[in-house]
């Protein structure tokens, strides 16, 4: 049998509905083996972050050294990278150990506003993370920020996506959960665009999903998908998730990981 092999290189979410936690269950429930390198651990519920303790530099290149010189990794994705030297650090490592399929989830702010890259980190996810990226997956205020544009319509997305797909990534991923209407989302190769488009689902129960969401493109990858196999069946997941919500907590409450595996047992 053979199995693939995903690693996710994030920080620890302790209400277990985004970060390293969203990451690991839905690996799991598309059938790859996950592995995680913690770059942070947070204090965290649907109400909020409450702290962040980042994690020493060689604890991180420790974690990644170990995973992939023993298990191997097919794929990997990144998540909260705080600090300039996380990222550097990060990207070095992928490097030295030519992990393929890099997923870049440019975590920059949390649903309930904490800051989780610090601003002077926004240029090395772009000059050390985004050339080696083979998708990039910005929501809409992490596109204006890589960008610097307005986004307001599906014609800024795809002029944000020309822009983001210029920094090196093979593909770019926009994602719009934070526009207004159906839930959109543009995949660009550098050429054409492709629209993935669900229902809005009105929920408060949304945190963790552009986590869910990558690490489900992650998975996909990992098993040797085409990016448009990838995003489809990724798009298919999140949505599952945040339609049979599980109401967990006061405030944004984590999505339902294993909405997805149910709904494919019925059919
Ligand atoms: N209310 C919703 N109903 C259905 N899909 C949604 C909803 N909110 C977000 N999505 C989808 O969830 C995925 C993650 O998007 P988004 O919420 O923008 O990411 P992030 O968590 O990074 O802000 C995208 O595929 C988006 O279209
Ligand atoms: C530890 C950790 N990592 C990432 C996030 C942000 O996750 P995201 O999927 O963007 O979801 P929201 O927080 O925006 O709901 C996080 N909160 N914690």
């Amino acid at each position: 049998m053979t199995v693939s092999r995903a690693l996710t290189i994030a920080g620890s979410d302790s209400g277990g509905g985004a970060g390293i936690q969203a990451d690991l269950k839905t690996f799991t429930v598309l059938g790859v083996y996950g592995m995680s390198a913690l770059t942070a651990i947070t204090a965290q519920n649907t109400l909020g972050v409450h702290s962040i303790y980042n994690l020493p530099l060689q604890a991180i290149e420790e974690q990644i050294d170990a995973v992939a010189s023993d298990i191997g990794v097919d794929a990997v994705k990144t998540g909260m990278l705080s600090q300039v030297p996380i990222i550097e650090t990060v990207a070095r490592k992928i490097k030295e150990h030519n992990i393929p399929n890099l997923v870049v989830d440019p975590v920059m702010v949390a649903k309930g506003g904490a800051k989780l890259l610090e601003s002077d980190s926004q240029h090395a996810l772009i000059t050390h993370l985004l050339p080696l990226a083979t998708v990039v997956t910005p929501n809409l205020p992490e596109a204006e920020v890589l960008t610097g544009l307005s986004i307001r319509t599906v014609e800024d997305m795809k002029e944000a996506a020309k822009k983001i797909h210029a920094f090196g990534p093979r593909y770019v991923v926009v994602k719009g959960g934070h526009l207004e209407g159906d839930a959109l989302d543009i995949l660009f190769d550098g050429e054409t665009f492709e629209i993935f488009v669900t229902d809005r689902y009105e929920t408060r129960h949304t945190h963790g999903t552009g986590c869910t969401f990558s690490a489900a493109i992650t998975a996909e990858l990992a098993k040797g998908r085409s990016i448009h196999a990838a995003v489809e069946t990724a798009k298919d997941f999140i949505t599952c998730a945040i339609r049979d919500t599980l109401g967990l907590g006061q405030g944004h409450g984590p999505t339902n990981h294993w909405a997805y595996g149910k709904s494919k047992q019925r059919v």
